[in-house]
C-alpha cells in the first residue's frame, strides 16, 4: 500500500470518531487533509476550528461550517498529521509550519488523535529536522542563540526555512528554524532549552498531547496509545 494510501486509512478511521454536534479541530497536511474529506462526506453538524489557512480554505471548499479557537470554549477532538511519531506519542510537527495554530488548537482540545502513514512511526524522535518558530522581528539572533542550543545538545546548527520565493512566513508572520538532529535522546530538556529563549515562539515537539494515535500500515489502520 503507498503512503498515500495509508494516510487515507487513517485520516477515514479518524473521521469515525466524530459525532454530531462535536467541535472538531482541523489538523494541517497532506494526511489531514485525507480526515478533512472523510469528515465532510459524513455531512455532520459539526463546526471546525482550522490549524491553518491552507486547511481552512479546504474545509471552507468542502461545506465544513468553520469557528476560530477565539469563538470556542473547547474542541471535543482535534485529528492531526505528524512528521514523526516517537516513544509514547511524542511527536515532531511543523514540516509544513503550522506548528503553532496547531499545538494552540491541539492544547485547547479535550482529545488528540494523530494520523499518519506507517514511515512516521519512529523509534527515536529526529531523523525530521526539528522545525522552530520564531519571531521575525532580529531572527538572526535569535537563530544564534538557537545554534548555541543545539550545540549544548551536540546538534549542528538549525536552518532557516527558504522557499523558491524566499523565506518561509508562517500563518503568524514568523519564520521557522529547522534544527536536523539525527536522533533527540532528551525531547523534554531540548523542548524547555528551546521555550526559554526569547524569540522562539513554539517548536514542533509534541510531547504528552497525542491521546492517541491511527496509523495507516499495509495490515490496515493500527491504533496506538501512549
Ligand atoms: O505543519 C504541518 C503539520 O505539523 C503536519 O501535520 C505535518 O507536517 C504532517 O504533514 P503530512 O501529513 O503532510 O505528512
Amino acid at each position: 500500500m503507498s503512503a498515500d494510501a495509508q494516510k487515507k486509512a487513517s485520516g477515514e478511521a479518524a473521521a469515525l470518531l466524530v459525532e454530531p454536534g462535536m467541535v472538531v479541530g482541523l489538523g494541517t497536511g497532506s494526511t489531514a487533509a485525507w480526515f478533512v474529506k472523510a469528515l465532510a462526506a459524513r455531512k455532520l453538524d459539526v463546526r471546525g476550528v482550522p490549524t491553518s489557512e491552507a486547511t481552512a480554505s479546504l474545509a471552507r471548499e468542502l461545506g465544513i461550517p468553520l469557528a476560530t479557537l477565539d469563538d470556542v470554549m473547547s474542541i471535543d477532538l482535534t485529528v492531526d498529521g505528524a512528521d514523526e511519531i516517537g516513544p509514547g506519542l511524542s511527536l515532531i510537527k511543523g514540516g509544513g509550519a503550522a506548528l503553532l495554530r496547531e499545538k494552540l488548537v491541539w492544547e485547547a482540545s479535550k482529545r488528540c488523535v494523530v494520523i499518519a502513514d506507517a514511515a512516521k512511526h519512529v523509534k527515536v524522535l529526529g531523523k525530521f529536522p526539528l522545525p522552530i518558530e520564531v519571531v521575525r522581528f532580529g531572527h538572526p539572533h535569535t537563530g544564534r542563540r538557537l545554534a548555541d542550543i543545539a550545540a549544548e545538545f551536540d546538534l549542528p546548527p538549525p536552518r532557516l526555512r527558504m522557499a523558491d520565493r524566499g523565506i518561509v512566513v508562517t500563518d503568524g508572520g514568523n519564520v521557522i528554524y529547522d534544527m536536523a538532529s539525527g536522533a533527540i535522546t532528551e525531547p523534554a530538556a531540548l523542548a524547555s532549552a528551546l521555550k526559554a529563549v526569547t524569540g522562539v515562539v513554539d517548536h514542533g515537539l509534541f510531547l504528552d498531547l497525542a491521546d492517541e494515535a491511527l496509523v495507516g500500515t499495509d495490515e490496515g489502520v493500527v491504533k496506538l496509545l501512549p
